[in-house]
């Protein structure tokens, strides 16, 4: 303590390990007194020449008195007007300060003099003083070192010396803003130190987060200064609803607001006239709880809602838990792993075949608003872990996507080393960071710059929904700004874009109609006896010429062969194996052609070396035949179909997959075995 109290007038602190000099200014604690004595001093001197001493008339007495009690009004006026910001105990003393010294003055100046009334102004401005001098000791607004709880918030602060000037502060959406310029040979960075904006926080008394510092780009001296006074998060928002039901998935997708209420658009198409890159591929990061899959349920239906855009959604952990409303809404849900994987394996031969249809018309990149540019993908993968570990796959994956219209998010829980690669941040074209275990694994997916502004997205699950994001189009000044996903209202969400997809005739079948429309039926005990017996099949389905089937038909129940429901083969344009199709035409097949092009596909994909198919690998069929043409479960019974007779083509194993069978192979015992 004595020797923290000490003063230096230069030397080394070795604690520190940085010399500097420290400012012993001994002026705040000697002007009160000093001024004590000269107000009295000015009192003696009134008094003879305009008070009591001086016999003035009575008007002379009433406007010299009007004088002084107007300049006494002022002084005191503006001591209280400065001192709201203060603290209440420095605040009151240099009140009490301020009135005993017009007090003092005016009484002295026009009352005769006593010694009483000298004794009682020297006491109160001896205390005035002495509580002036205290608080600013103890307040640590003087410049002696103090004890060591005050001392250590001055070495927090201690960077903020060298803070040349500072602008006056703006308010801008909530937040104080302030420019500052530091010292010549100093950087602003310094004060970025989570320690300094702890310090500052804790002095201004707001939320840790609330302090930024953000540098200019082109100097280290200059840079600003936020404040938020108030965590306008700390109730999320309500969803405001779909930002632009059958719009274009060109213009950004609402997803959260920032701290100022802002909202944090999501680009995902390039804008080469904006000079905006398309994003490719995007992180999202955050532990168990933090509120990942409320912002991907908002993200995939705001994606559902636009005209041009197919939504995949995979969630191989708990996508069956996911409301079954939802999962219909979306072009392609899958809920197993293993088809996820193998979905974004067969993402990137697809590029190359998007790139030649958006090549193909002398587009150099994917463009909202050409009829000749396939729909923009957006595939939503919740637990990517796996497929983000292999760094040529992710890097593979960033680069090609980015210009052919697909963009991929990929949900991570954790971004430790041995979970993603470090070259991650580099290669994708955003990240949104939500609560993680500490700054420190914030920093694997957010930009030096950011964390050094202040961000710290240590949440855990504290705060879901609460995040960082740094996307193409976002001002990078503003990656360091809190922002927080919508209060979650599924039901809220769900629902409109149900209610919009009514409106464009693709609402999904809702499982009030196919509930009665269905005799109760069995559950997933005994999928292959179903398909062997038939009972359960279509009785009308090849009668159906056209097959062209109304959205819901209730003479057509969606397959009950222990198939997943939610089976990609209901998405058209979903080409992962190349079938050697025809071309696309107007035409209207009869069932028979359709069964005789997919044997055909088939046959042609065994020759291509495939030994298995899904029924989502037949989807340029459909584009073929038309998006009604052929209903997923009029391609099940096919498909079933080709199981069945003596010399099957295809045998259907638990997972959904179905073998191919060497064709024309007789002997169908043979064909079994082998495909054992
Ligand atoms: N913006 C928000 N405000 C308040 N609560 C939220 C917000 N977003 C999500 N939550 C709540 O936080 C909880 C966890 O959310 P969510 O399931 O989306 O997290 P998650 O990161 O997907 O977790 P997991 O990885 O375990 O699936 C839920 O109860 C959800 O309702």
């Amino acid at each position: 303590m004595a020797r923290q109290t000490r003063r230096y007038a230069g030397g080394m602190d070795a604690a520190r390990g940085a010399s500097y000099e420290v400012k012993g200014n001994p002026l705040p604690y000697v002007i009160p007194p000093v001024a004590a004595i000269g107000n009295l001093i000015l009192a003696g001197v009134l008094s003879r020449l305009w008070g009591a001493y001086a016999h003035p008339t009575v008007w002379q007495a009433a406007w010299r008195a009007a004088l002084i009690l107007a300049c006494s009004a002022a002084i005191v006026w503006c001591t209280y007007a400065v001192g709201r910001a203060r603290q209440t105990p420095l605040r009151a003393a240099s009140m009490l300060m301020s009135t005993a010294a017009c007090g003092g003055l005016f009484v002295l100046t026009f009352t005769r003099w006593s010694f009483d009334k000298i004794m009682t102004y020297l006491l109160i401005m001896v205390t005035a003083s002495i509580m002036l001098a205290v608080t600013k000791l103890l307040h640590g607004k003087g410049d002696d070192a103090r004890a060591s709880m005050f001392g250590e918030l001055s070495e927090r602060v201690k960077e903020l010396q060298d803070i040349g000037k500072t602008s006056k502060p703006k308010q801008i959406e909530g937040r104080l803003v302030a420019r500052a310029e530091m010292l010549p040979g100093a950087d602003f960075n310094s004060l970025a130190k989570p320690e300094v904006r702890t310090g500052i926080a804790s002095a201004l008394d707001v939320p840790p987060g609330g302090v930024r510092m953000i540098r200019d780009r082109n100097t280290p001296r200059t840079g600003r200064i936020e404040i938020s006074p108030v965590d306008m998060l700390e109730h999320p928002p309500a969803w405001p609803g779909l930002s632009a039901p059958g719009g274009s998935i060109g213009q950004p997708l609402r997803i959260a607001v920032y701290q100022t209420g802002a909202p944090i658009p999501l680009l995902l198409p390039g804008d080469s006239q904006a000079g905006r890159n398309a994003i490719g591929v995007l992180i999202l990061l955050g532990q168990a709880g933090s509120g990942k899959t409320e912002l991907q349920l908002t993200l995939a239906a705001e994606a559902r809602s636009r005209t041009d855009a197919e939504v995949v959604y995979i969630d191989g952990r708990k996508g069956l838990q996911l409301p079954k409303a939802f999962r219909d809404a979306m072009h392609v849900m899958i809920t197993n792993a293993e088809d996820g994987e193998r979905y974004l394996d067969g993402l990137i031969p697809e590029v190359a075949k998007r790139a030649g249809q958006i090549g193909g018309h002398g587009h150099e990149q994917w463009t909202a608003g050409c009829t000749k540019c396939p729909k923009f993908r957006v595939v939503i993968v919740d637990e990517a872990s796996k497929f983000v570990e292999s760094e040529d796959t992710l890097v593979e994956l960033a680069e090609s996507v980015r210009s052919v219209g697909i963009f991929v998010l990929l949900g991570l829980q954790r971004a430790t080393g041995d979970r993603m690669p470090t070259s991650v941040r580099t290669t994708v074209g955003g990240v949104i960071c939500m609560g993680v275990r500490d700054i420190g694994e914030g920093a694997r997916v957010l930009s030096e710059e950011t964390i050094e502004a202040g961000a710290d997205p240590g949440w855990k699950n504290r705060k879901p929904g609460a995040l960082y994001a740094e996307l193409p189009g976002t001002d990078p000044d503003d990656w360091s700004l809190p922002g927080r996903t919508f209060k979650p209202d599924r039901d809220g969400v769900i629902g409109e874009l149900a209610d919009y997809l009514a409106t464009i005739d693709e609402a999904p079948a809702s499982p009030p109609v196919r509930a009665a429309t269905r005799t109760p039926a069995p559950t997933s005990a005994a999928p292959v006896t179903h398909r062997a017996d038939g009972d359960d099949d279509d009785p009308d389905a090849d009668k159906d010429v056209e097959c062209a089937p109304p959205p819901i038909d209730p003479d057509c129940p969606p397959d009950e062969d222990g198939a997943d429901p939610h089976e990609p083969i209901t998405v058209p344009n979903r080409p992962r194996v190349p079938l050697d199709l025809d071309p696309e035409t107007e035409r209207q097949y009869s069932p028979a052609e359709i069964r005789a092009m997919i044997r055909q596909a088939i046959v042609t994909a065994y020759g291509n070396g495939r030994r298995q198919v899904r029924p989502s690998n037949f989807a340029p069929l459909v584009g073929i035949v038309g998006e009604n043409g052929l209903k997923p479960p009029t391609l099940a019974k096919i498909l079933g179909e080709f199981c069945q007779g003596p010399t099957p083509l295809l045998r259907k194993n638990d997972r959904g997959v179905y073998e191919i069978l060497p064709p024309g192979d007789g002997d169908p015992g043979t064909a079994l075995a082998r495909a054992a």
